[in-house]
């Protein structure tokens, strides 16, 4: 059943959005392809104003290496409707990424995401908001695994398409404070069958201090 339901959930992922196009969203999976007349999604992996110069910073520098790089910046929607093509849910009703189910720009997961097809990496630039508070001051660790297990997963989901976390280990070394700017590094390391392991860092901006070393492994569905 649960294997059912990750299968309608997680089918057909591929997601392309035309940024010129201002009132459809293209989504196209094996065999279909759909044009939702629809409002544009607000992709929230944009800077606003809650960013902070060291999430400026990184976010430029990743962006320079998108043209010719070997780096593409990854869309990022408030609801899986915009992330899925042929989602199963009722598109009217009301559901929420985890990630983004805050209104208030920086109150929670402030984060964008960049992939590296060739190195099989997935980055995410992480501004844990105020709302994300464990001990004082800083970030709840399952906040924590959130974060690793989405940037993980969406570089497990760009490379092998439909997959589950089946397992997530984390070894905490340094508390990350709020409203710091941390960096998410995940990356496939072997695949096996329909095992897709993958490892995951976070580091400080200026990589001066390792917050998390983690390992994630994703089963793929739809094989
Ligand atoms: C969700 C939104 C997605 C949006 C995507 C948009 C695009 C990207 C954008 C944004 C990315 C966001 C990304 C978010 C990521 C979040 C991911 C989650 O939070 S997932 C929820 C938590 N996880 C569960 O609830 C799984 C619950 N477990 C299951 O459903 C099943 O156990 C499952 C599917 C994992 C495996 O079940 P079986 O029946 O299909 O397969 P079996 O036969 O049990 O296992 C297959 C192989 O894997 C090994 N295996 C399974 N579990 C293992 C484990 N825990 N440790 C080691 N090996 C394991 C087995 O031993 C077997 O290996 P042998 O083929 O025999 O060699």
């Amino acid at each position: 059943m649960l294997r059912n339901c990750a299968r309608l959930l997680l089918r057909g992922t591929a997601l392309s959005v035309r940024p010129q196009a201002v009132h459809s969203v293209r989504c196209s999976f094996p065999g279909i392809t759909r044009t939702f007349a629809e409002e544009q999604p607000r992709d929230y992996g944009f800077p606003n104003a809650t960013w902070n110069s060291n999430m400026m910073g990184l976010y430029q520098t990743y962006l320079a290496q998108c043209n010719g790089g070997g780096w593409r910046k990854i869309p990022s929607y408030n609801t899986t409707v915009h992330h899925i093509a042929g989602d199963p849910l009722d598109p009217a009703r009301e559901t929420r990424l985890f990630t983004r189910n805050l209104d208030q720009d920086g109150d929670g997961f402030e984060y964008c995401m960049f992939y590296n097809k060739a190195e099989r990496r997935m980055v995410c630039l992480f501004q844990p908001g105020p709302y994300l508070e464990g001990p004082p001051g800083y970030t709840h660790g399952g906040c924590i695994a959130t974060i690793i297990d989405s940037t993980a997963g969406a570089g497990a989901v760009y490379l092998c398409g439909s997959v589950m976390t089946a397992n997530l280990n984390i070894n905490y070394k340094n508390p990350i404070r709020l409203g710091s700017t941390v960096i998410v590094d995940s990356k496939v390391e072997k695949i096996e069958n329909r095992k897709v392991y993958t490892t995951c860092h976070i580091r400080s901006h200026d990589d001066t201090v390792l917050h998390t070393e983690s390992t994630v492994l994703f089963i793929k569905l739809n094989v």
